[in-house]
């Protein structure tokens, strides 16, 4: 059975944040692979400034060329939108029946809010979901703070986004170090975030 952490996220673009937490959980957890699956319309999130799908999947794909544990996942591109993640879960289950278990992987942020997630009750009775630290307001709420179901796990917090990488990249600044050098340099030969 391969154990598979599912990362989700619009990653628009991917920044190093991203990939140091990835590499993390494959490095210190029995992971044996970190999926990011990149999700076309996220149901929180407004579409502005959201590179096309195939463009954000190229971003990571090239970023995580090299690391053989990492992997990009087209999973959602052929989903309904927005993109509840409960579905997905159904859609994975049914193309890989056999030899994969999946875990959730997710920011102290998200779990904040997670009670708001399509399904959330259903998530948390057929998956383990591993919280990493984040810094960010509010408070886990009371029932998800024992559950069975959420492990915590050690990680770097790294504190920075892709609304950060755009916006410095707009005004015209240097965001090459948020970067994997990879994602920088197809962002900027494909002139995105201008
Ligand atoms: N610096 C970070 N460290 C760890 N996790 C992060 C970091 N930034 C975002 N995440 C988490 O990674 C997942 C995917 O992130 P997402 O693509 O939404 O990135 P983002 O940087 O938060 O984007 P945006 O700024 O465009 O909202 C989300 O679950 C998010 O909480
Ligand atoms: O299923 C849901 O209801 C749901 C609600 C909000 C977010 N998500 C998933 O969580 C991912 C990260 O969310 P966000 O808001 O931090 O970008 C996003 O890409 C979706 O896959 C899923």
């Amino acid at each position: 059975m391969k154990k598979v952490g599912l990362f989700f996220g619009t990653f628009n673009p991917l920044h190093i944040g991203h990939l140091i937490l990835a590499n993390h959980l494959v490095q210190e957890t029995d992971l044996e692979e970190v999926w990011f699956v990149i999700t076309p319309q996220s149901p929180f999130k407004k579409k502005s400034s959201l590179l096309d799908n195939h463009h954000r999947y190229q971003m990571v794909f090239e970023a995580v060329e090299e690391f053989p544990h990492l992997k990009p996942s087209k999973i959602e591109f052929d989903l309904p939108q927005p993109n509840y993640t409960i579905n997905t879960l159904v859609h994975l289950e049914e193309k890989y029946p056999k030899g994969y278990s999946f875990q959730l992987i997710m920011g102290e942020d998200n779990l904040k809010s997670f009670r708001k997630w399509k399904n959330y009750e259903e998530i948390l009775a057929r998956y383990e979901l591993l919280v990493y630290p984040r810094l960010s307001e509010g408070v886990v709420p009371e029932d998800l703070q024992d559950h069975p179901a959420i492990h915590r796990i050690e990680a770097p917090i790294i504190e920075i986004s892709s609304t950060l990488v755009r916006r410095m990249h707009k005004e015209g600044k240097d965001v090459r170090p948020m970067l994997p050098a990879a994602v920088w340099k197809f962002m900027d030969e494909m002139n995105f975030y201008r």
